[in-house]
Parts: C-alpha cells; structure tokens; sequence
C-alpha cells in the first residue's frame, strides 16, 4: 500500500497553461473557434459573455473546415440565431460586396429582425453589408450588393430569377426555422427551388429550428446531407421557465369575456394573443380597442410597409398587446414579452398543432427569462386538443377557475416575479436577473 501511495505522489500532475485553460473554455474567444475580434466585440457590445449550451455544442461543428452541413435543434429562446450569424460572419470574404450567404425565414419579421441581429454582431466588422429580401423592400431590377441576404423564399426565389440576387458565389444556405421551411405543404417547394439554384458544390447547408417533426426529418436529411445532427427528444423541449396555465370556458363568446377580464385585471407588460384566422384577429382588436384597450393586430392581410411599423412598434414597447395569427408564431424575440394567449388552441386540418404550440409559447421566456402561457378552451374538441399536445410534451397545464379571478391573478403575479435558471441555458451563458 504504502509503495503504491508513494508511486502515485511521484506521478508528474499536468496544470495546464493560461493558453491550454482558454482552449478549453466554452468562451467565444476560444482560439480553436478562431472568431474574428471584431465579431467578439460584436458580442460584447451586445453583453454575450458566454455561449448557451447550442452555440457551444453547434459553433465547432459550424466552423469546421471543409464546411459540412449541420442539423441543429434546441428549445425557443436559446440563442440558435447567434449560432448561425457567427458562422456567417466567421465564412465571409469582406473584400467583396458579392453575396455570400443566404438565410431564409418563414415570414418578412423574422427575415428583419434576422438583419437586426447580423447587422449588430457584426457592427464592427468594415465593409459588412446585409440586406432584407422580403417584398417591397428591395429596389426592382437593382442588383444586390451585399455579402449577407436574408429574406422569405418567394421573394429570393424571384430575386435569383430575375438575376437581382446573384447567387453564384453563396457558400452558406441556413434555413432558419427549418421544418416549417421545408414543410412540403407549405413552404418546402420554394426552399428547394432555391437551393436547385445554388451552384456551389461546396455550399454548406444549415438547418435550425426549436422542432423537427419525424415528417420532416427525411426531408431535412435530404436538403443537408450528411449534416453534424443535434437533436432533441419531443419530451425535452418544453422551456422550463415557461408556465402553462389554460382556461376552462363555456363557449366562444364566454373566452372573449375572459379574455377582456384579464386584460382589465393585471397589467402584464407585453403579451401576445394567438388567433386562427385573420378576421377573428381583426374583429378582437376591434372589440377590445372599443371596450377601451390598447391593442394592437398584425397579420398576414396587412401590407408590408404597415407590419412593419406594428412589429416595430410592440418591439419598442409603445404597444404592449399585440393580436396576431400563426404569421408570428415563429422566431419573432422580443425579450419584455411576458404572457402568450392562445386564444385558439393551434390545429392544423382539424388536428391538433404540438409545434406551433411550442412556438408560440415559445415567444415568451426567452434565454432564461420567465413567462405564462395561457391556453383558452371552450369546448369538447379544444380541450382535447390541449390535452393531446400536453401529452406529446409530457407537461400538464395548470387549470385556472374563470370564475376566481384573485386566483388568476395571484397566479400570475407569481409566475412572474420569480427568477429561475433554466437548464437549456446551462453552466455556460449567464441568466439575465
Ligand atoms: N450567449 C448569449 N448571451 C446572452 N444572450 C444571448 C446569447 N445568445 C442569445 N442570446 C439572446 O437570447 C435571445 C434568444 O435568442 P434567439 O432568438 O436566437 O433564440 P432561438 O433559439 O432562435 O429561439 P426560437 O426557437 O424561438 O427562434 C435573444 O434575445 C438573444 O439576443
């Protein structure tokens, strides 16, 4: 024993250097990354001090060289966009105003708010351009020049047609929300069509959302083969500073009455309303805005030019209560966003929706902050439709009496003054307080 004790005091003990430690510390500035230094002030300047768990897990894999193609999942709120523009900024020749990578978003908010973040982390970086190519905003027949183009799929699809887009030197396709982007009813024959257009064979293709449903995953295989996967179990996808409540009402006009009451009970600072159709989010902004409220709504019938000013506005927090339909469910982050109504309970053909559910409640709680998701049900058919997506992600909304309204509002009130370190975040990226 004693010979042995001796043996493994003599064993010389490695202390690793300063620069060793930096190597292996889950830090922007990790040398092995090779992050430019003006992208790190970039990050600074926006208080980014540590990588979240995906940016850690997915910003090695991004920034591999050669590039290869990547699959990435984590829940809302958990810093995916971040992931993707570093990789951007870290691949881009600035020595050029050529177009050299390509995000595409489900809707023109998240297309702007893309630009937003890419035009701030890489406020330092000389010569950087980005541009929106969403309808109405790019000049017709003007050629764009600009190494970072995001926009909606239509609207590139037709720029790259009409050679306003030259798309001839893009190395990096990222489809942001991705399984709605490829979703073969909707968006999915768009997303292929410009990526048919992309020549380069080394282009690199990127792939995020918070959820990928099995149906797509074939697709998304196909779209970035042989893409570094990281995914996520349907069970692990909730954010647990969220808190799901729901509303039991009698009928349809009974869940405006609550709806009305609650809004006239507790001053909740920004919230968003989810509706299923345009006119039912037209008529409730009508409703409540003569019952003397301030809300506003933001849908799809709306011109361009007026989303912009809605979106802007309720980012700014000079509107507080925004109305809106699935066009928001997705990406949109505005961190004072506090409660999420789903006024309707999400459905696709009938059938209950589980990952627009998950987006839209995603829009609060954001990077670890906390937040209340009220689902409202009135009858048979949505209340077992909440049930259904409770059950797919093993959470179990607490019931809220309609008719005890301290209880309401205690609730609440409770949900939102607590503080909470969520797990998603974990060890690396600091909570905000
Ligand atoms: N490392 C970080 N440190 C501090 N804040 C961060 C960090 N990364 C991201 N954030 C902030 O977290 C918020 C959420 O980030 P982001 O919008 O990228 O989430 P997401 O994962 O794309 O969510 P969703 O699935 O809803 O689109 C943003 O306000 C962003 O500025």
């Amino acid at each position: 024993m004693a010979t042995l004790r001796l043996r493994q005091r003599a064993l010389p003990v490695h202390r690793p250097t300063a620069q060793e430690k930096l190597k292996e510390a889950p830090a922007f500035k990790n040398p092995n990354l090779g992050l430019k230094k003006e992208v790190l002030d970039g990050l600074l300047m926006m208080n980014f001090r540590k990588p979240s768990k995906i940016q850690e897990r997915a910003l090695p894999l991004l920034l591999k060289d050669p590039p290869q193609n990547m699959i990435g999942q984590s829940q809302s709120g958990t810093g995916k966009t971040a992931a993707f523009v570093l990789n951007i900024l870290a691949r881009i020749d600035f020595t050029t105003k050529q177009p050299q990578a390509l995000v595409l978003a489900p809707s023109r908010e998240l297309a702007r708010q893309i630009v937003g973040v890419v035009r701030v982390m890489g406020q330092n970086v000389q010569n950087l351009e980005v541009l929106a190519a969403i309808p109405d905003q790019a000049q017709r027949n003007k050629a764009l020049e600009g190494q970072v183009v995001v926009g909606t799929p239509g609207t590139v699809m037709d720029m790259i047609r009409r050679r306003q887009l030259d798309s001839k030197d893009i190395q990096v396709l990222v489809l942001d929300e991705a399984d709605n982007m490829l979703d073969q009813q909707g968006l999915g024959d768009q997303c292929k069509r410009v990526r048919g257009m992309l020549r380069n064979p080394k282009l690199q293709v990127v792939l995020f959302s918070a959820t990928f449903p099995d149906d797509v995953v074939r697709y998304a295989n196909e779209f970035a083969p042989n893409a570094n996967q990281i995914t996520l179990k349907h069970e692990e996808l909730t954010v647990e500073g969220i808190k799901q409540i729901y509303m039991d009402c009698n009928s349809e006009q009974h869940k405006y009455e609550v709806l009305v009451k609650m809004y006239g009970l507790m001053s909740i600072g920004s919230s968003i309303i989810f509706v299923k159709r345009r006119d039912t989010a037209a008529e409730i902004e009508k409703r409540m805005t003569a019952d003397g409220h301030q809300v506003c709504q933001l849908t799809g019938a709306l011109e361009g030019g007026q989303r912009d000013q809605i979106i802007d506005d309720f980012r700014s927090g000079r509107a507080k209560v925004l109305i809106t339909t699935n066009v928001l469910a997705r990406g949109i982050d505005v961190q004072t966003v506090s409660m999420v109504v789903n006024y309707d309970i999400p459905e696709v053909d009938g059938k209950p929706d589980p990952e627009t559910y998950l987006h839209r409640i995603g829009r609060t709680g954001r990077f670890g902050r906390v937040g209340v998701a009220v689902s409202f049900v009135h009858d048979k058919k949505s209340w077992s439709q909440l049930a259904e997506i409770a059950d797919y992600f093993n959470v179990a909304p607490t019931k809220i009496e309609t008719d005890d309204w301290d209880e309401v509002e205690k609730e609440i009130k409770k949900v939102l003054s607590s503080s909470r370190a969520g797990k998603n975040l974990q060890g690396s990226a600091k909570l905000p307080a």
